[in-house]
């Protein structure tokens, strides 16, 4: 008996459930999944990355993250369920074998393991890690905005009290320097995809400025495509565009980090809703969320595949 098959991925989990999913998950398909610890958390959390490869070596390469947003529940859920449909459409899908037999896929699930333990036990509307410092009154850092690219510009914040502070440096942030670190060593990563919640939008570099990226009509309509691809699934609309354009300014991100160092199929996700239950969403609404994401994912991967 598959101990996760008694997982239930229609609910939401805590830390040390999902830490133990992951264990389980990667015994049970210990032929196309490992585990790799990336580093340890502020709080000394171990910080963890599944690999899903069918061989070579420093294969080009997918990174997807979730729950960097500790609060944004509904991102982790997506995360495991995605995990699970990668495995069970190898071999069935003709994309997903295809990008899995020329690339690896890299999932870091739960990006924030501090933040992500302390929605669960004390604040569940806290989005920041745990991070803190002498002489720093107020605790944590804004692990969207601790990035190189744009850091400290207009749409982050330098007060420590922040929701959207974005630490003394970049990379000040042991979560973040341990994925830069981890992509900067594996070098060949082609696409990168960071799930957030809320707001049905699905987008692409600049935050941190209004220019349009050197690449911006081929992302525009890839995001077209997923978008379309999700909207298929349940009829759920989301909009898409650049992250300054579409959103707001916001500097220090992931995916403009991402951009400028050479991963020109950067996106960042706000999955459902639209506010009417917003980091609350119900745990009903979370298979359904996480098939019409991966009809998006899955097309970002085609993409990246065959350009
Ligand atoms: N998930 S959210 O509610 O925090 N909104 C995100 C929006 C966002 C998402 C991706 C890149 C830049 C900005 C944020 O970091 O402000
Ligand atoms: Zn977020």
């Amino acid at each position: 008996e598959r101990s996760t098959s008694s997982f239930s991925y229609s609910s939401y989990h805590t830390l040390e459930e999902i830490y133990t999913w992951i264990d389980n998950f990667v015994t049970e398909h210990s032929d196309i999944v490992s585990k790799l610890q990336i580093g340890h958390s502020f709080e000394n959390r171990s910080i963890l990355v599944l690999k899903f490869s069918t061989g070579g070596s420093r294969r080009p390469a997918i990174w997807i993250d979730s729950g960097i947003h500790s609060r944004e529940w509904i991102t982790h859920a997506t995360g495991i369920w995605i995990a699970r449909k990668i495995v069970s459409e190898y071999g069935k899908d003709r994309i997903v074998t295809d990008v899995l037999n020329a690339m690896d896929v890299f999932l870091e699930i739960v990006s924030n393991p501090d933040g992500f333990a302390y929605t669960h036990s004390m604040n569940r509307l806290w989005r920041k890690n745990k991070s803190s410092r002498p002489g720093t009154f107020c605790i944590g850092v804004d692990l969207n905005r601790n990035w190189k690219s744009g850091f400290g510009g207009n749409g982050s914040n330098n007060n420590p009290c922040s929701e959207t502070y974005h630490g003394p440096s970049p990379q000040s942030e042991p979560e973040v320097a341990a994925v830069v670190d981890f992509i900067m060593s594996h070098g060949n990563v082609k696409a990168l995809i960071s799930i957030h919640s809320y707001s049905q939008m699905l987008m692409y570099p600049y935050g941190h400025s209004l220019e349009p990226v050197s690449n911006q009509e081929e992302l525009y309509h890839l995001a077209k495509d997923a978008v379309q691809a999700l909207y298929e699934v349940h009829g759920i609309e989301y909009i898409y565009g650049s992250i300054s354009t579409t959103l707001y300014v916001a500097s220090g991100i992931t995916v403009d980090w991402a951009y400028d160092s050479g991963i020109k199929y950067s996106f960042s996700f706000e999955l459902r809703d639209t506010g009417r239950y917003g980091f609350l969403l119900p745990a009903v609404q979370i298979i359904p969320t996480a098939q019409e994401t991966w009809m998006a994912v899955r097309t970002i991967m085609e993409h990246t595949l065959h350009h």
